[in-house]
């Protein structure tokens, strides 16, 4: 689904180049863990993969096309979804309008249905009564939470998540891992998240470690089965 081939990045005030002629590829159904130690360039390497940043050299590509200068902006909207640490919800709405505006930007095609969206948010305890607060009243762990369910209204097949389970106690960062792991193998989407949490990494399918510019990949083969 995703590919990156012979990629190069540099940042453009910096001396030395942080990865170098990368080939990695991503299948639709899989649950991906990047980690690695702090400082290594896995919020880079994301941003590369959602096309917020472009590689000094090489290629990504997204279902064999190239994404190229004049495709990013199409790809950002419609393909990628990506889920922040610090979850981009906006505080000053509620929680149905947070997921609904999303769906609207983005053209997903149940984005006039709420009572699809409430469904999708009663799986992860948030009721009805919930769904009309603003944010600002909701916990770390349920926001985030939202921020999934937001993802998964939302029809981009490639998901990608900064430490989406950064700021979460056990419960909640089992239930967010639990929500990637349906968002890959009962959605088939293809869904990739940077941890430095190895219990959430080896609950993923794969785990890709990044250490001074080298990617090496690893199945981790108790997980495989979908
Ligand atoms: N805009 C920038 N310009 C120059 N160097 C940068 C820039 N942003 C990050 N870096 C450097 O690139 C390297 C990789 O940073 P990055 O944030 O991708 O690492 P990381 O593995 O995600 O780290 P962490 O786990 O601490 O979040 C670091 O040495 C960082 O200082």
């Amino acid at each position: 689904m995703l590919k990156v081939e012979d990629l190069t990045y540099q940042y453009p005030k910096s001396d030395k180049k942080l990865f170098e002629h990368v080939n990695l590829e991503f299948d639709a159904g899989e649950l991906y863990a990047i980690v690695g130690r702090s400082g290594a360039g896995k919020t880079t390497f994301l941003s590369l993969l959602a096309g917020l940043d472009v590689p000094t050299s090489g290629k990504l590509k997204y279902q064999e096309q190239m994404v190229t200068a004049s495709t990013l902006s199409e790809y950002r909207r419609k393909d990628v979804s990506m889920v922040f640490q610090a979850y981009n919800l906006f505080d000053y709405m509620t929680v149905m309008e947070n997921i609904l505006t999303a769906m609207e930007l983005t053209g997903s095609k149940n984005r006039h249905d709420r009572q699809y969206v409430l469904q999708l948010l009663a799986k992860i305890g948030i009721d009805r009564q919930l769904a009309d607060k603003k944010v600002v009243f909701l916990s770390g762990g349920q926001q985030q939470r939202v921020a999934i369910v937001r993802t998964m209204c939302c029809d981009a097949q490639l998901v990608l998540a900064d430490e989406p389970t950064g700021n979460l106690d056990e419960d909640n960062t089992t239930e967010v891992i639990n929500l990637f792991k349906k968002l890959a193998h009962e959605e088939n989407r293809c869904v990739i998240i940077v941890t430095h949490e190895a219990e959430v990494a080896r609950n993923c399918d794969v785990q890709i470690e990044l250490h001074q510019g080298h990617f090496s990949v690893q199945r981790n083969l108790c997980r495989s089965s979908k």
